[in-house]
């Protein structure tokens, strides 16, 4: 899978630079990354539509341009698939350690300062992982 998004990305990137009128790729760059995004979320949306009403056809074309879509945003944001990988790889290990951690809860530290609290709350992977446990 990550070899064909891999070659996925490099035809990417040589279309980004070809006639709009011809390439959907380069036509997305032109449109910029808001119609990027766009477009991912409408086939996100697809997918979900054709999950639910069960027509798993449907769902393998549509995660195909779903993949499309964010492979071309992906490049927009000069984001490459191996970074991705690498944070894939990251929470794999992470979850492995949670494994081996105690399975009482974190003591998460008390919040400071109301700039801190308006952040999301940092959920430590291994309490994550402890709740689906339970
Ligand atoms: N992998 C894809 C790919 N997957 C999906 N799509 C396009 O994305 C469309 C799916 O999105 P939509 O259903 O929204 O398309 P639509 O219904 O035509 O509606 P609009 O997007 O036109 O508004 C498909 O109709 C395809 O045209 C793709 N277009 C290009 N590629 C690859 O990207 C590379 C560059 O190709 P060009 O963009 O043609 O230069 C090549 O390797 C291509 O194989």
């Amino acid at each position: 899978m990550s070899d064909s998004l891999e070659r996925l990305y490099l035809a990417v990137l040589a279309a980004r630079d070809l006639d709009p009128a011809t390439s959907r790729t380069a036509r997305l760059f032109q449109r910029g990354p808001s119609k990027m995004a766009k477009k991912l979320a409408e086939e996100a949306i697809e997918v979900v539509i054709d999950a639910v009403n069960g027509d798993s056809e449907a769902v393998i074309r549509e995660s195909a341009d779903l993949l499309y879509n964010l492979t071309v945003l992906w490049a927009s944001a000069g984001v490459r698939p191996e970074d991705v990988w690498r944070e894939m790889t990251r929470r794999e290990d992470m979850l492995g350690i949670a494994e081996k951690l105690p399975k009482s809860p974190m003591k998460l530290p008390k919040v400071a300062s109301p700039r801190v609290a308006a952040r999301r709350p940092i959920v430590a992977l291994e309490s994550r992982a402890a709740r689906k446990r339970h």
